[in-house]
């Protein structure tokens, strides 16, 4: 039986650039996003890739949800993760029996994509390259970094080794790991930071480089590795940041030698802003901080971790969000000062 196209269901900075890469080399691939012009865009006359990485232009087929028919074995979902629900809902009816979800998303979307199609339809996936949606047919791609395929179940299939190959036609770099989990949890620990990064107008370099603000990553690095390691995940390293460094009881040295590596890291992208500063200053929306970091505190009382740098930066996020507080040094500093006083 012939093998139906890929879909890529949220077409921007990352299921984009994923989609122009692999119908470059051949691969059938159909992009799905609700964006309506973008969809035009990328169907008619192309979608460019820019940046440091690569420049060219891909024609890929693309559709609106509404648009899409028949059944399709692999959905790679790229929509922001507080858009999985709703995406779910849509994309559900055009799964097959047998095939699967990929979550190309931070956070732990895998939770709600297994409890929407069921554990057997999901697989896990974490990527850490940088993109930007400049406009519709427009993605800067940043700089590469981490993409990890795995099973959820840690197991160790051939549709995994298959969507491993597919990913190295994109990141010759691309890991096989039976453990998903805990690249997910690594990426909670860097993408809290992250956020911390988007309180202010530096860039995330900037501010991972200034000591001043080292107290607040190193405070939430160690806050979500407590959570992961009370919750039985094994973290895994990657792009500068090393877990055990961020472990209950590691030095304070060893965390800021991971955090000066990750600023390190971040000087050599051209995505100098993360996806959630875009997010509150260029595209004037909600971030993903209630799926992707407000989660971390509930799953760490479940297990009796407190986490108060992790519930002060989701308080400052949706502060800004609300337009009650600015992206500025002012804010930054209220979370050094929950860090300097727990
Ligand atoms: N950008 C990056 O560098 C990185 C991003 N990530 C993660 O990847 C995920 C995707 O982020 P990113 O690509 O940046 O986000 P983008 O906003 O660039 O792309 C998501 C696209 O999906 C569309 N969309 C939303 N809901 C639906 C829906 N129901 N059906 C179809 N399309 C929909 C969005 O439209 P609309 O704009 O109208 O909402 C948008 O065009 C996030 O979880 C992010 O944290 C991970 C690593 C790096
Ligand atoms: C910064 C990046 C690309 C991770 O490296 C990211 O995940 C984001 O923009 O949110």
């Amino acid at each position: 039986m012939a093998e139906t196209p890929i879909l890529i269901w949220g077409a921007g900075a990352i299921g984009g650039t994923l989609g122009a890469y692999w119908a470059r080399a051949g691969m059938p691939v159909v992009l799905v996003d609700q964006v309506a012009d973008h969809v035009e865009a990328c169907r008619s006359r192309g979608l460019h890739i820019s940046g440091p990485i690569e420049d060219f232009t891909q024609v890929v087929p693309a559709l609106t949800p509404d648009q899409v028919t028949g059944r399709f074995d692999i959905i790679v979902l790229a929509v922001k993760a507080q858009a999985t629900e709703a995406a779910l809902q849509q994309l559900s009816p055009h799964l097959s029996a047998n095939g699967y979800v990929l979550s190309a998303q931070n956070g732990l979307n895998e939770l709600t994509i297994a409890d929407a199609v069921g554990k057997e339809r999901t697989m896990g996936c974490f990527v850490n390259f940088g993109a930007d949606w400049h406009g519709p047919g427009e993605i800067l791609f940043g700089n590469r970094a981490a993409v990890v395929v795995g099973e959820i179940d840690g197991s160790v299939r051939d549709r995994t080794k298959a969507m491993h190959e597919r990913l190295m036609v994109f990141e010759p770099a691309a890991v096989l790991t039976d453990n998903i989990w805990g690249y997910l949890w690594g990426k909670l620990a860097y993408g809290a930071m992250l956020f911390a990064t988007a309180l202010n107008n530096d860039s995330m370099a900037e501010n991972l480089a200034d000591p001043r603000r080292t107290v607040v990553f190193e405070q939430l690095g160690r806050e979500v590795m407590a959570v992961a390691k009370a919750r039985g995940v094994v973290p895994v390293g990657f792009n500068g940041f090393d877990p055990e460094l961020f472990a209950p009881g590691a030095s304070e040295a060893g965390a800021r030698a991971s955090i000066a590596a990750l600023a390190e890291f971040n000087r050599h992208t051209a995505k100098t802003h993360s996806g959630i500063w875009r997010d509150l200053a260029v595209r004037k929306r909600r971030t993903e901080i209630d799926p992707q970091i407000g989660v971390i505190a509930r799953l760490g009382a479940e297990v009796g971790v407190d986490t108060p740098a992790i519930a002060k930066l989701v308080e400052l996020i949706h502060a800004i969000e609300d337009g009650s507080k600015p992206m500025a040094m002012t804010t930054f500093q209220e979370l050094i000062d929950t860090c300097r006083s727990t």
